[in-house]
């Protein structure tokens, strides 16, 4: 068998990534566990890294593990040049942590590197693994479709990302371990400021409109923004993706419904819309922010989202 390669981002979450990954290298020495670690340098080196390590020679199986949050892991997805050959396992350090708490994974390093080995082992002896489905997004002049794992995002939510990537809110709130009141803050900031689009979209089943349209994202797990149910019934094994949106509301009215939302009670609210679907074409009247895992794409009025069937193998149960 391979070194177990690990990825880490030291810098990912409220300063704990740091201590987590000391355990885990203590949990893997005690458990004498071979491994090569790779510390992330710079925004994007995630993503070469994974190329690299998944380009490696041979046929066998290549155990990638993540420590870091979720633009960590959607960096990682994006480097992985053979999804057929890596195994993907999570230790999550990040401050939001969607990707992790949607498939209810281990929180501590002892019980994710548990359950890791009992997966690389069910591998060794042929056994499958669970197979998971990811998103892919494109938008016009995008040199290379991106990967997302939880959800890519137009609107309201996108906006918030992109500003909270930047905010000094955060990291002085981070200490506090209140990182996810920027968000709060930034989403009723952004709410008003930012201007709606008329979208329209298109599917394999039919096409429906979206005017003075807030958000659309499509969700591939049920949560985004640090647990915010955007789909709740949306499922990694389905083959489709969750078009959760909110439009023809207007934003003093959409500011009084965001606790339906958090609440998962959106369904019953007119103007909020879910639809599952393999693959959604968005055409809008005016560009608007597009994000993928939080991590921002671009300014967009032409997009696409399709779902990567039962793309990833993952060392989690
Ligand atoms: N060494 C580094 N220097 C600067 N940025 C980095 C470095 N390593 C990774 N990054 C970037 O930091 C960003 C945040 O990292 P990450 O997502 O792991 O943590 P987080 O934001 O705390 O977690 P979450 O996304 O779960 O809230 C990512 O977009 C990643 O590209």
């Amino acid at each position: 068998m391979r070194k177990i390669q690990i990825i880490v981002n030291n810098g990912a979450g409220t300063g704990q990534a740091h201590r987590v990954w000391n355990e885990t290298q203590y949990l893997l020495r005690g458990y004498k566990i071979k491994y090569a670690a790779y510390m992330t340098k710079y925004r994007g080196h995630a993503t070469k890294l994974a190329e690299r390590i998944s380009s490696m020679k041979g046929e066998e199986p290549v155990y990638l593990l993540v420590v870091g949050g979720d633009g960590t892991i959607n960096e990682v997805l994006n480097g992985i040049t053979d999804f057929e050959k890596v195994r993907l396992g999570v230790i999550p350090t990040g401050s939001g942590n969607d990707f992790g708490r949607n498939l209810n994974l281990p929180k501590t390093p002892k019980e994710s590197l548990k359950e890791i080995c009992a997966c690389i082992k069910k591998d060794q002896r042929g056994e499958e693994l669970l197979r998971i489905d990811l998103g892919q997004v494109s938008w016009e002049g995008c040199k290379k479709a991106r990967i997302f794992g939880i959800s890519s995002g137009l609107g309201l939510d996108a906006l918030v990302c992109k500003k909270a990537l930047h905010s000094r809110l955060k990291q002085v709130l981070n200490r506090f371990h209140l990182g996810k009141l920027t968000y709060l803050a930034l989403t009723v900031q952004s709410l008003f400021t930012m201007e709606t689009a008329n979208g329209k979209v298109i599917t394999e089943h039919g096409g429906f409109i979206l005017p003075r349209m807030i958000f659309a994202a499509a969700m591939n797990l049920p949560a985004e923004g640090g647990g915010v149910p955007m789909a709740p019934h949306a499922s990694p094994q389905d083959g489709r993706l969750s078009l959760s949106s909110a439009a023809g509301i207007a934003k003093w009215q959409t500011f009084f419904l965001l606790p339906f939302l958090v609440a998962a009670k959106q369904e019953r609210i007119n103007g909020f819309n879910i639809r599952d679907e393999k693959a959604f074409r968005l055409i809008l009247d005016k560009p608007m922010v597009l994000h993928a895992d939080g991590e921002y794409c671009a300014n967009v009025t032409r997009v696409e989202f399709r779902c990567l069937e039962k793309k990833l193998w993952l060392l989690h149960e």
